[in-house]
């Protein structure tokens, strides 16, 4: 609900991050003690994964993303040559030379964690977080460099059939619990032998599913099955002439003019067999006797500085292909369709509540106000109080501006609920009328709750304070993160937290709502019951979620989409660029807030963290590019005053504290390209998003 409040200030250690070596095992200890963290965190940011993402000196123009002309993101190792930011002497051609290889990291077969699914704790807030740890001589910080797992080619464009395992002789028996794939149901049935995934007698075959695939509270994945790949709803990205940056430069289908070389004209080299282990690797001893899933299999040589593509990575326009997998595609287009501009009405089936009444419940006790509200308006907490004749006061569990939630035991079904408890102030119960609207237009339009946004269970007015009730849940996913002393989460975990983001908010989409204030602390875990996993290399442990299902909460902002929206909305980091500029908002501004969140996951860090409009769009201009200098000379005197006659953002002003810094954060996911757009219209829906291959790609137990 609070648009303008907060916070944070922490720096990881980057520099110490790989300082010890890379893990070779992970050691799984129940209920161990909390980590031990460092209490001295340098500034941030310097860590070499950072440093990787600098600006390009001359990135081809984005096909997808036509607004950016120049994407700043430049993935590792593909990187061109440029400055990073932490040190400008120092060029990036050579990346790997100064990072740990990403794919050190790739534990397959070490990797001991069972079903990371399996037991739900009861609500973690019943037990008081432990103690701070002790000092520890470094701090490190779990593995943003899994991102370089990406870019690849969606599974079903890669032809496996010649490529050697790295290395056979030493494969060791397939690990069982660790790929986590989506449910069997979701994923395209096999390929026969010898076209996807490799099946030769000689190489060894790793388990396509090995996750409890009947497990519930595991995310569905809606993975384009390899038959229905062009049948999905047409947009943007529904194509794989929509991600032309998910090949390397050398590979790409795409021309210039962004037409689609037919197959036979893309240069075929004479077969040739790609001798893996001669490929030098800093992680070959450590990784010897590991075998490589698909994936790893195809990115691990593409990684190296030397790596000449063998002929069947070459992507081939299905028309021309002999796979009976796969569906003909339609014959190239001359010219890459311009994106259509997206109208999302709501559905001629959505319901939208227009009334709401909320039911009183008589204070028996008639006390005066001053008794149970204090000077705010706030209802005071005490335990083991009475509440609305039902419930029992437990604990708070959560404050804001609008009010407090409580954790209170209902008496009538026995359970443990939330209750979020407006202010007693009319401004603050009208507004809570408002979130009272969304939630049941929410369970109206979705009574089974698929869309894991929270569930209003009960609602009434007592004591002037209007109040909502819903499930129980555990920590959100800051709270997480921070228990965790901003370890970022790994890979997999980020796969599934934002792909249910992503469905949710679709959802909202569909039904004509705009969320507006989507950031970490509104994301509540189900549970946060969590393994304390030790790597060797790290003198503490860490925690890792048991299950991350999650929901959505804290509609009090949420706007429909055709209704009045107010000019400033979102809490200041996960703001989109157009309420900055005062241009007008509507559902992309979400999408915004979800990048934001997605490489807060990975990285520990907000991304923009900054209390000021210039700062902040320098921030983005520093990550994501200039701003569209056509649109800026077209705007209104009120945005134009952000930026010079140039079009590059003011800054620093005249009064900008001198130590003030920029983030020099970029992140590269291609997902993240195609939602950092400046252009609302053009930046990826949520819609579009689930069916990014991030979330299609099978990742394993990483740190
Ligand atoms: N159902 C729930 N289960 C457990 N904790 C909850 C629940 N609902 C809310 N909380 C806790 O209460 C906090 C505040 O909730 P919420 O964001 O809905 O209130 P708010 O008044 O709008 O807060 P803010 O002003 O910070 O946006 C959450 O961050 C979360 O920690």
């Amino acid at each position: 609900m609070n648009a303008y409040k907060r916070r944070r200030n922490h720096a990881p250690d980057w520099q110490s991050y790989y300082k010890n070596g890379i893990p070779q095992e992970v050691i799984v200890i129940e209920d161990s003690a909390s980590p031990r963290l460092s209490p001295a965190l340098p500034a941030y940011p310097s860590h070499p994964i950072q440093q990787c993402f600098a600006p390009a000196a001359a990135a081809p123009p984005s096909i997808s993303s036509p607004s950016m002309n120049a994407p700043l993101l430049q993935p590792y190792p593909f990187q061109n040559p440029a400055p990073s930011d932490a040190n400008p002497s120092r060029p990036l051609t050579n990346a790997s030379s100064h990072l740990p290889h990403p794919y050190n990291f790739w534990l397959d077969h070490n990797a001991t964690i069972s079903n990371p699914y399996a037991a739900v704790a009861p609500h973690p807030q019943a037990h008081p977080p432990p103690p701070p740890p002790p000092p520890s001589s470094s701090f490190l910080v779990s593995s943003p460099n899994t991102i370089p797992s990406y870019p690849h080619p969606p599974p079903s464009y890669v032809h496996l059939s010649n490529l050697p395992l790295h290395p056979p002789a030493q494969h060791q028996a397939p690990p069982t619990t660790h790929l986590l794939r989506p449910p069997v149901s979701a994923v395209p049935s096999p390929a026969p032998a010898n076209q996807h995934f490799p099946v030769s007698p000689s190489q060894p075959v790793l388990p396509r599913i090995s996750l409890n695939s009947s497990n519930p509270s595991y995310p569905k994945m809606q993975l384009p099955p390899v038959h229905r790949r062009h049948k999905i709803p047409s947009n943007q990205y529904d194509s794989p002439a929509s991600y032309p940056s998910f090949f390397p430069p050398h590979l790409s289908p795409h021309q210039s003019n962004g037409s689609i070389l037919p197959a036979n004209s893309v240069t075929q080299k004479p077969k040739e067999q790609v001798n893996y282990s001669s490929i030098p690797n800093s992680a070959s001893a450590t990784q010897a006797a590991v075998p490589l899933s698909p994936t790893l299999a195809v990115w691990l040589p593409m990684t190296q500085s030397n790596f000449q593509p063998p002929p069947t990575y070459t992507y081939q326009p299905s028309n021309i292909t002999n796979d009976p997998m796969v569906v003909p595609d339609p014959p190239p287009p001359a010219k890459l369709p311009q994106p259509k501009k997206r109208k999302r009405n709501t559905t001629a089936s959505t319901k939208k509540v227009n009334c709401v009444n909320v039911p009183l419940v008589a204070d028996k006790l008639n006390l005066n106000s001053s008794v149970y509200d204090d000077d705010d308006g706030h209802y005071k907490v005490i335990p083991n109080t009475n509440f609305a004749e039902r419930y029992t006061v437990i604990r708070l569990l959560g404050h804001g501006t609008f009010g407090k939630v409580i954790q209170c035991y209902d008496q009538v079904q026995g359970k443990h609920v939330a209750i979020k408890v407006t202010r007693a102030i009319p401004k603050y119960r009208e507004a809570s009328l408002i979130e009272l609207r969304v939630l049941q237009t929410i369970s109206q339009n979705d009574p089974t709750n698929e869309n894991k946004c929270i569930e209003l269970k009960d609602y009434f007015d007592y004591r002037k304070h209007i109040c909502i009730v819903t499930d129980l849940f555990g920590w959100s996913v800051f709270d997480f993160l921070k228990n965790n002393n901003y370890i970022p989460f790994p890979l997999f975990h980020i796969q599934s937290l934002a792909h249910q983001l992503f469905k949710s908010v679709a959802f909202l989409h569909e039904i004509g709502l705009v969320h507006t204030d989507l950031k970490p602390e509104n994301v509540l875990l189900v549970s946060n019951a969590s393994k304390n996993i030790r790597l060797p290399y790290r003198n503490y442990s860490q925690k890792l979620l048991n299950n991350t299902e999650i929901r959505l909460i804290d509609f009090g902002s949420a706007t429909f989409e055709d209704e009045y929206h107010s000019s400033v909305v979102s809490t200041r980091h996960y703001r989109a660029p157009e309420i900055i500029l005062g241009v007008g908002w509507s559902y992309p501004c979400d999408i915004w807030s979800l990048g934001c969140i997605i490489v807060e996951l990975f990285t520990g860090q907000a991304l923009f963290q900054t209390h000021e409009d210039n700062e902040h769009l320098v921030m983005m201009e520093k990550v994501i590019g200039p701003f569209n200098y056509d649109s800026i000379s077209r705007a209104g005197r009120s945005t134009q005053r952000f930026f010079r006659t140039n079009g590059s953002v003011k800054y620093p002003l005249s009064n900008t504290p001198k130590k003030s810094t920029s983030p020099g954060i970029t992140l590269l996911l291609d997902l993240l390209r195609k939602i950092f757009v400046y252009d609302p219209a053009k930046r990826i829906t949520a819609k579009e998003a689930l069916w990014h291959p991030f979330f299609s790609q099978a990742l394993s137990v990483n740190f």
